[in-house]
């Protein structure tokens, strides 16, 4: 009883105190300042989780890196006015973040409820501040009801930074990475990279429709099968052969693939890379959500397993890179290197990898190399069809087969007899800078076709002579 007359009369004090302490105060601080005082008196906890770690040159956290990001794209955080943007390196857009001293109310997590701050200290004047910037601390602050302290900390927590992740990924500009030779090695620059800005997709990629489908869901199933793949016991990893004649496509569709997955694309260049050393330290330093290339892989460099038989002149040679120097003993690139660098990686990194080696004769590739497991998926990229080239006409000229039935009808047909590459098409379906109208586009296309129909009809007819010929002389040698 005695003490309730304490606290009656205490109340007035401290309601008129903490009026004195607010008075003048902004809505939003006030808030916080109820939440603070709230934290100690009820049953909640809060984390703080700071911008920069005990020491600044390691970078900002990544966990507040990926609060940031979450934040951004939460729903839950519509209803902030005070938000603030930066254009930070390698995104698209402005990043956009909320300002100090907002509230949100989270409820994405299964109904628990969390309260977001974003918050900057400044520390007293007497301290001496080495860098710009140095001065200010910044944090997020999460606060919880105790009672779910567990779910937070192992379960919700880690959905953020997940979501965060993603949210950054989908926001930063992808990069086209090449490998420098490794005279132009230092810690940092093993790699060289621009912005990747392809167009490519597989709405205008030319190719086999049922083909092109299987290999959109055979991507959907990658993108989504991290689960898939753990509960499996295998790396999050795939690997494609692409292989085909000249211009039908193979260096596009890893654009597409790349675009669609939202990749980086590492683009190895063997013959730059010494030895197996070599070409571990590259793949060592490829980061995960990447497309790894090897183009032309049946030239780049001798990978059969019995090189010293079955030399062959290498196409691509990088002139400070002699063949002496990679067959030099045990310091030279070899099948088993490649192997190892693909089996390696497969098993031993992180995940969200695709690896594709293209080439124009996949019969020159040693088995090993495309075995089932190594390239999952082998694709043959073909002549331009009928299919292809609708898809084709409608990139190029916007137009469908019912406005030029006609000759729609009469390219079918010669497509069907005249491998023509898909590169090949599409320049006759340009019309930059020519000021051809669309029918002018398919005549030249029909005339090219009839050029090389007749060309193969002569070359047929020369060869059927020639057989002719040879039989001939045989009946009269055996006649003699
Ligand atoms: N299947 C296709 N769909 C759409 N465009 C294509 C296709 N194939 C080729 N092209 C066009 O032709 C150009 C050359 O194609 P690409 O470089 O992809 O061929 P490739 O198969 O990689 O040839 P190479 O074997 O010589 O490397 C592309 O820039 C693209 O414009
Ligand atoms: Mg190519």
């Amino acid at each position: 009883m005695a003490s309730t007359q304490v606290w009656a009369a205490l109340l007035p004090i401290l309601g008129f105190i903490l009026g004195l302490m607010t008075r003048g105060m902004s809505h939003a601080k006030f808030k916080l300042l109820r939440n603070k005082i709230a934290a100690y008196f009820s049953s909640y906890i809060q984390i703080t989780i700071p911008e920069y770690g005990a020491e600044r040159f390691q970078g900002r956290s990544d966990f507040f890196v990926a609060i940031e990001a979450y934040l951004s794209d939460s729903n839950s955080a519509l209803g902030v006015r005070k938000l603030k943007a930066e254009v930070v390196s390698n995104t698209k857009k402005p990043q956009v973040s909320i300002d100090d001293e907002q509230e949100i109310i989270d409820n994405s997590f299964d109904g628990v409820t969390l309260w977001w701050y974003a918050q900057t200290e400044y520390p007293s004047s007497h301290i001496i501040i080495n860098h710009p910037g140095d001065e200010r601390r910044r944090f997020y602050r999460v606060v919880f009801h105790k009672k779910f302290r567990d779910d937070v900390i192992n379960t919700f927590l880690p959905r953020v930074i997940e979501n965060g992740h993603a949210v950054i990924a989908n926001n930063r500009q992808r990069r086209l990475f090449t490998n420098n030779p490794s005279n132009r090695w230092s810690s940092t620059n093993m790699w060289s990279h621009v912005a990747f800005q392809h167009p490519a997709n597989f709405t205008t990629l030319a190719m086999d429709p049922t083909l092109k489908e299987d290999i959109i869901n055979d991507l959907n199933a990658f993108e989504e099968g991290k689960d898939y793949y753990a509960e499996v016991g295998k790396a999050w990893k795939r690997g494609y052969l692409l292989f085909g004649p000249p211009g039908t496509g193979k260096s596009t569709m890893i654009a597409a693939i790349a675009n669609k997955l939202g990749y980086d694309v590492y683009d190895l260049e063997l013959t730059a890379v010494k030895n197996n050393t070599e070409l571990r330290k590259l793949f060592i330093e490829t980061k995960e959500k990447s497309v790894i290339v090897i183009e032309d892989i049946d030239c780049s460099v001798n990978l059969t397993s019995n090189r010293q038989n079955k030399r062959k002149p290498s196409r691509k040679k990088s002139s400070d890179d002699s063949d002496d120097e990679k067959d030099d003993g045990d310091t030279k690139l070899t099948l088993s290197g490649v192997l190892n660098f693909i089996d390696g990686l497969w098993s031993a990194c992180g995940g969200e990898r695709i690896i594709i080696f293209t080439t124009n004769n996949k019969d020159e590739l040693d088995p090993a190399l495309i075995r089932r497991g190594r390239m999952d998926k082998h694709i043959k990229m073909s002549y331009c069809r009928y299919d292809a080239f609708k898809v084709l006409a409608s990139n190029y000229l916007k137009i469908t087969e019912n406005q030029f039935f006609e000759k729609f009808g009469e390219i079918h047909q010669l497509l069907e007899d005249v491998d023509m590459s898909p590169a090949d098409v599409a320049e006759h379906l340009m019309r930059m800078g020519k000021k051809k109208d669309a029918d002018a586009c398919l005549q030249g296309l029909v005339d090219a076709l009839r050029n090389a129909k007749a060309d193969m009809d002569t070359k047929k007819k020369g060869k059927a002579k020639e057989g002719e010929r040879s039989t001939e002389n045989k009946d009269t040698v055996e006649a003699k």
